[in-house]
């Protein structure tokens, strides 16, 4: 492994609550500051339970285009449900990122009152019926998305403590969140062919924290700041890759880094991932937390979290041809 790779950290001792939480706030803590990214292990969320979604996300994206298309996130306006391949593109190259998608959230009534307000991120889910076991998929879905909340507002908990903050000051944040699962499947990419081609291109993501699941095939790069070059995030099974986006970046006044990262799958074989964005109350202010101001102030002005995620959004999607900008901040390899 390389040693500029994002440490592995355990968070068992986040359950144990003893002295060795301490030191679990620390590994956390530089993370934080130097890579935007680490590695966590020993969390709550079963194996079992990372296996099945595995398992449906790949026999959801083996069915025939046609019938994934029925469930197109275009459609039903709450961005649920397929994106197909290309239909991002991060680094403005012409054909568009290698990937395919499904997005789900928490699957909320149409009265839901954020539903009826149109908050970011809020409403309904899509769930296929066509996939072998569609009871499973959707009650496998659902759990997970709820598991994922739990280890996210744990993850908050210590993000806190790393800030020198009360352990629960981001409970209202936390409370109905925006938090979008996202299944990846990336067909292997020829080994040979141009080196513009990109699983998923350069970005850095938008919300708060994002914790992503992947199989064994690797592909995942992270920007490393300090010594300027991409490294393999290698795949450690049942861990999540865990990165801050930019809105945390912003709460922070720019002491936590949100890092560009990337996917290129010349691993002979398809890849499947599953990203989980956290990004809290739509209706939360983001303003610089107490502790963060540079002498002079903070560097950005307060914005609700629905705002700042329907701006960036737009970025990402916002054109008609689907040929999106994203954040890209730099082009290092360029
Ligand atoms: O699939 C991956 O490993 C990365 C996905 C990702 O960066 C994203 O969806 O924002
Ligand atoms: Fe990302």
């Amino acid at each position: 492994m390389n040693p500029n790779e994002p440490p592995i950290i355990d968070f068992a001792p986040f359950y144990a609550n003893d002295s060795t939480k301490e030191d679990l706030i620390r590994q956390i803590q530089q993370a934080c500051e130097q890579f935007g990214f680490f590695q966590l292990i020993n969390h709550a969320i079963p194996t079992e339970l990372q296996t099945a979604v595995l398992q449906h996300s790949s026999e959801f994206f083996n069915l025939p285009l046609e019938t994934k298309e029925r469930y197109n996130q275009a459609t039903g306006g709450f961005n649920r449900g397929y994106e197909r391949l290309r239909s991002q593109n991060f680094e403005k190259r012409t054909k568009g990122d290698l990937k395919e998608g499904f997005y789900l959230g928490k699957d909320l009534p149409l009265d839901d009152v954020y539903v009826v307000q149109r908050r970011f991120g809020q409403g309904p889910n899509k769930y296929p019926s066509e996939v072998p076991d569609a009871e499973g998929f959707r009650r496998v879905m659902d759990e997970y998305h709820d598991a994922m909340i739990e280890l996210a507002v744990a993850i908050m908990q210590v993000i806190a403590r790393t800030l020198g903050l009360d352990e629960d000051v981001f409970s209202n944040f936390c409370d109905h969140p925006v938090s979008i699962l996202r299944l990846l499947h990336y067909p292997s990419q020829e080994a040979d062919a141009s080196d513009l081609e990109r699983g998923i291109g350069a970005h850095t993501d938008f919300g708060a924290i994002t914790m992503l699941l992947q199989d064994d095939t690797g592909g995942l790069q992270v920007w490393n700041n300090l010594s300027s070059e991409w490294v393999d995030v290698t795949p450690v099974p049942g861990a999540y890759v865990v990165n801050l986006g930019n809105m945390m970046m912003r709460w922070t006044n720019d002491r936590y880094l949100s890092n560009l990262h990337r996917v290129i799958n010349t691993s002979g074989k398809e890849r499947f991932s599953v990203p989980f964005f956290f990004s809290g109350n739509p209706n939360y202010t983001i303003r610089c937390l107490p502790g963060c101001e540079d002498p002079e102030g903070a560097r950005y002005p307060p914005i609700t979290v629905h705002e700042w995620m329907t701006g960036r959004y737009a970025d990402t999607y916002g054109t008609s041809d689907g040929k999106a900008i994203g954040e890209l901040r730099q082009e290092p390899d360029a």
